[in-house]
């Protein structure tokens, strides 16, 4: 076979080639064979050509085929090399997830080790407390068994203290009250309050004389029972003087201070002794700061906010619910009376307003309407000249319309209503002039069975004194209202078994007397003049009762006035009294100063005997 070049393919197939005789023709032999000879001569270059074309292309194919098999090779190595690669990676890789997992496997082996060694030490811990625990449980049993058989010893023998401490505190009760007893049955306190701003302020109608010295302060307390006055007039040498009480207090001296001293009298009064602490002195000396404390200005109630600032008588009634709580429960029942001594008549501040308005009282300075008394309407009876006016035929049945209190806080709710409507109307010297007697009384009813009877008190004495006095009969109002207290009889045996109680009714009176002063002073006129004479009268007829008792009269004035006849059962025989004499320290009121305690030293004098017949003062008239 010829071999085939490039050039071959180029060139183009032969074209036959024309017959040499001059005139060919396809039926000339010669040309016709030569002709075909020559066609196919040129159909086999022409066949050669595309063998060796085909060659040629073969030859290609073959290259390329060699080539991708060679490729082919080679990827399949490449191939084979990388899956061993990655076959190899995930063998590393499974490898170190399996190291891993082992270590995981190893450190959660020694953890659970650790863990039950843990739980063994902490279980042999809590066995040991648990051990421990139970050891002092039944450690603790047995002292509480030892303290329950000391218990019972130390029950026993507080029994016998407690036996020991009331006969102890019975002893000590009787010899308070023969103490009380040998400092008489009145006593006299002084208590000198600051000056206040309302001191330096001169009233237009006191005279020029008085005027003159107004800066300065003329008592003072010099120790607490000597008070010392400085009495100076224009051109004379001034004179110290001096009066002497059982306490005398400064101006300093606290609410507290005051009741420290005040409070063991209410021990007398459940002792079943009467008692009677009253305030005295002029207008705007503290008495009603003393005995109620610190005034609101919209309604004259006493305020409560401050428990430091209370007076007397809120401490008072605490002081007797405190001491009644110490007793047998049910055993005692306390009522309680709020009135008013106004121009000599008596008026319950606590009646309800049954009756109408009181007539209005005109006193040149604002008009006065006032709820009149239930017990005033009941006691109005006509005069023989057809007007009607006040009569009390018995003004110890004031103190028989009283409300029972429960304790202190319905107390001073009950006192706090009353004073709302006090008469008061501005003076000269005190713009919320008392221009009335304020009575509280306080009254307790003690019940005891007639067999226990005597050991109730504390002293033989006290006993046979009271036993004189109790009335068999059980109070009405205990049978009436059988929800007020536990001791109530409520059944027909209990009824009669009440029959067989006895009852001592103790007194405590509580009085903000109005202010003594002198007309010319207080600068009033018109009604409140009149006001004032009744007020200065009433306080004469106080002092002609301390008078009769000190000279032992056997007739004593109570009936003399509407207040000593209130005081009756609290002032005389041996009910306690203590007259806390109020005084302002200014040079201006230095008259109504020396007034009051000269009515106080009197006042002492009358316990000792030492009052001689007309000695005491009558409070001066006004002028
Ligand atoms: N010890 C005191 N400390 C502080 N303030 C006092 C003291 N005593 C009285 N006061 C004040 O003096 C003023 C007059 O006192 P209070 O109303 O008690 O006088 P009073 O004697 O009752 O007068 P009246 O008889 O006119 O009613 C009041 O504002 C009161 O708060």
């Amino acid at each position: 076979m010829a071999r085939l070049t490039s050039s071959c393919l180029e060139q183009p197939l032969r074209t036959p080639t024309p017959c040499p005789c001059p005139k060919p023709s396809s039926r000339h032999w010669l040309c016709s064979q030569s002709y075909e000879i020559i066609i196919k001569e040129e159909r086999i270059v022409v066949l050669e050509t595309e063998n060796a074309a085909l060659h040629l292309k073969l030859a290609e194919y073959q290259g390329l085929a060699g080539r991708s098999t060679s490729e082919v090779l080679q990827l399949y190595s490449a191939h084979g090399q990388q899956q061993k690669l990655q076959r190899s990676s995930v063998v590393t890789q499974l490898h170190g997830a399996i190291k891993r997992l082992k270590q995981d496997l190893k450190s959660l082996h020694s953890f659970a080790l650790e863990l039950s060694k843990d739980f063994q030490l902490q279980s042999n811990t809590w066995l040991y407390q648990l051990l421990t625990a139970v050891q002092g449980i039944q450690l603790q049993n047995e002292a509480m068994q030892m303290f329950q058989i000391k218990a019972f010893d130390l029950e026993q023998s507080l029994q016998e203290v407690t036996e020991k401490y009331e006969k102890e505190k019975q002893k000590r009760r009787a010899l308070h009250n023969s103490l009380v007893e040998l400092r008489g049955n009145i006593r006299v306190h002084c208590r000198i309050r600051p000056l206040l701003p309302f001191d330096t302020v001169a009233g237009h109608s006191v005279s020029q004389e008085r005027q003159r010295n107004f800066s300065e302060k003329v008592a003072h307390a010099v120790d607490d029972e000597t008070v010392l006055v400085k009495c100076s007039r224009p051109g004379h040498a001034s004179i110290n003087k001096t009066f002497q009480f059982e306490r005398v207090y400064s101006a300093s001296e606290s609410q507290d201070t005051v009741f420290a001293d005040v409070a063991p009298l209410l021990t007398s009064l459940l002792d079943g002794y009467n008692v009677c602490i009253m305030a005295y002195g002029q207008t705007g000396s503290g008495k009603t700061y003393t005995m109620l404390g610190p005034q609101l200005e919209e309604n004259f109630a006493f305020s409560t906010e401050d428990e430091s600032e209370l007076g007397i008588i809120p401490r008072a009634a605490q002081e007797v619910f405190r001491l009644i709580s110490e007793k047998p429960p049910g055993s005692y029942w306390v009522e309680v009376s709020v009135v008013e001594v106004y121009n000599n008549e008596i008026f319950d501040l606590l009646a309800k307003d049954s009756f109408g308005k009181m007539p209005q009282f005109s006193n040149g300075c604002g008009v006065y309407a006032r709820i009149k008394s239930a017990l005033a309407n009941k006691l109005l009876t006509s005069s023989t000249n057809g007007t009607r006016e006040l009569m009390l035929p018995d003004v110890i049945k004031v103190l028989d319309i009283s409300l029972t209190v429960e304790n202190a806080s319905e107390f001073l709710h009950l006192v706090n209503k009353g004073l709302q409507l006090r008469v008061r109307h501005p003076t000269l010297v005190h713009a919320h002039s008392s221009r009335s007697h304020l009575v509280v009384t306080l009254t307790i009813t003690t019940i005891v069975s007639a067999d226990n009877f005597g050991i109730l008190w504390e002293d033989e004495q006290t006993s046979q004194r009271l036993n004189k006095e109790v009335s068999c009969t059980f109070p009405q109002k205990m049978r009436d209202n059988k929800s007020t207290s536990s001791s109530r009889a409520s059944s027909p045996a209990q009824l009669e078994a009440t029959e067989k109680m006895k009852q001592v009714k103790t007194r405590l009176q509580l009085v903000d007397l109005a202010g003594s002063e002198c007309v010319g002073m207080s600068g009033v006129t018109g009604a409140a003049l009149r006001e004032t004479s009744l007020i200065n009268r009433s306080l004469s007829a106080l002092a002609d009762v301390l008078g009769a008792i000190a000279e032992q009269r056997s007739h004593v004035p109570y009936r003399n006035s509407k207040l000593t006849h209130l005081l009756q059962d609290s002032v005389g025989g041996d009910a306690k009294l203590l007259v806390m004499l109020c005084i302002s320290p200014h040079q201006k009121y230095l008259t109504e100063s020396m007034q009051s305690l000269g009515f106080g030293t009197r006042a002492r004098q009358v316990q000792r005997g030492q009052v001689k017949k007309k000695n005491f003062p009558v409070q001066s008239k006004a002028k």
